[in-house]
């Protein structure tokens, strides 16, 4: 059962055109490239394998036309030739030069920051601009700071992974040995200096990275924003763009953060080059409620595969034996409840140990690797385990973890949103 249904029709795309597509989650729809070359946001198809789209919305690009094949019915279908794929591929042939140069060179490649407001098409750019640089034998390392997503894991986290292959359009980005910070919740509003202390920790291990491997250098990095760019989304925005040296900014269909981030950026540092590119018509605007599930769909995914096909192991554990610390130290009080003139004052950074399991129910916690607590927010983490149950009686917690046994690490990070997995 592929539950994809409908028949089969054959389709012509004709050059420079996208075939763009939604497909609901719970239904499949399978596409085969028959004759030509086609893409999808830069991984290409090879003749007759067999993709299926399932709980996606994407187009299918092609530069000199093609003939596909199409089982199944997807909810919205339509072909479209007005697309920024020409920009995006000039783009892509600036950042190539600068690796080739950077090679000879020995010096840092682009670093390339993509961003814009939400449902502008960042991810897709970040792929195609990660994809073609990999056709052309680079191995760029793709940073996604969106922490709303969590394209590279589960949503609350900052996080890098290199990627030498081009990305699978069903798994999506490798994940096999991906850096890893969380901060617990998908908006860094709730705790902007803990954002801003992970990204900074990223940074350090990203640099010392590139140093190591001339290729890894010059191939640069392709970095995925958040799509809050006002009032404290832009300062966090400019900090992380500093902090991580990127030296190329992407503005996508926005003048106005263009303008704004042109001037600021170029004012301190004179070499980034800051380039503005229009939105594609295609991109899927998504509600407040579709991203939620969108989130819910990343943590199953996360333990049980794009194609069900992982399979995790529920176990239970006496919550004494876990060690799991929160970050932050907790409400501050209302600045109504305090004498006149003082301010609340509370680290953000502070670890306190979670006493009480039951604020943990249906929520993710990391397993970090860090050896002892102070160092929780210094080293990244290295798996995730869901809560689903907690008994107060017999103080014991019964928790979802990618594998069975023994977990990597004895100390976990509390997460601060619930995921209700089913
Ligand atoms: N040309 C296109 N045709 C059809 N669908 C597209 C196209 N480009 C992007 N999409 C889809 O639109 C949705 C939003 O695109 P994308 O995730 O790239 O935007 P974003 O700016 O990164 O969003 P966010 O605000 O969540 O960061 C995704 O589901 C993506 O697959």
């Amino acid at each position: 059962m592929d539950g994809s249904g409908g028949g089969t029709q054959q389709l012509r795309l004709e050059p420079q055109h996208e075939l763009r597509m939604e497909v609901d989650w719970g239904k499949t729809v399978h596409v085969q490239l028959v004759e030509g070359e086609a893409e999808v946001f830069g991984t290409s198809l090879d003749l007759g394998e067999r993709l299926t789209i399932g709980g996606q919305k994407l187009a299918l690009f092609s530069w000199q036309g093609c003939t596909l094949q199409l089982q199944g019915e997807p909810d919205l279908m339509y072909t479209s030739d007005e697309t920024p794929m020409g920009q995006y591929a000039s783009i892509h042939d600036v950042l190539d030069a600068r690796r080739q140069e950077a090679l000879k060179g020995k010096a840092e490649g682009p670093r390339t920051f993509v961003v814009g407001p939400t449902d502008v098409g960042k991810s897709s750019l970040c792929k195609i601009l990660l994809n073609y640089a990999v056709r052309g034998g680079w191995a760029p390392t793709f940073v996604d700071l969106d922490i709303g997503q969590g394209s590279i894991t589960v949503p609350g986290c900052v996080a890098a992974t290199p990627v030498e292959a081009p990305i699978d359009v069903e798994d999506g980005v490798p994940t096999d040995t991906p850096l890893v910070y969380y901060s617990g919740t998908p908006t860094p509003s709730d705790n902007p200096a803990l954002y801003k202390h992970l990204v900074e920790r990223l940074a350090n291990v990203l640099d010392a990275r590139a140093q190591s491997d001339p290729q890894v250098r010059a191939s640069g990095m392709v970095l995925n924003s958040m799509g809050w760019v006002v009032e404290l989304g832009y300062e966090l925005l400019k900090h992380a763009v500093e902090t991580l040296k990127c030296n190329v900014v992407l503005v996508v269909g926005d003048e106005r953060l263009y303008s704004q981030l042109a001037a600021d950026l170029r004012r301190s540092s004179p070499n980034k080059q800051v380039l503005k590119l229009p939105r594609s018509g295609g991109v899927v605007v998504r509600s407040r409620e579709l991203r939620a599930a969108a989130r819910k769909v990343r943590v199953e995914e996360y333990f049980y595969g794009y194609r069900k096909e992982l399979s995790p192991a529920s176990q239970t554990t006496r919550f004494d034996e876990l060690q799991v610390f929160r970050v932050g130290s907790g409400p501050r009080a209302p600045s109504s409840a305090l004498p006149i003139g003082a301010t609340s004052v509370s680290d953000p950074l502070k670890l306190s140990r979670v006493t009480n399991p039951q604020e943990l129910l249906y929520t993710l916690l990391a397993v970090s690797h860090a050896p002892q607590p102070e160092l929780l927010l210094s080293v990244n983490v290295a798996g995730f385990i869901y809560v689903q149950d907690v008994d107060l009686a017999k103080g014991t917690i019964t928790y979802l973890a990618p594998c069975a046994g023994a977990l990597p690490g004895q100390l976990l990070l509390a997460g601060a949103f619930k995921a209700y997995l089913d």
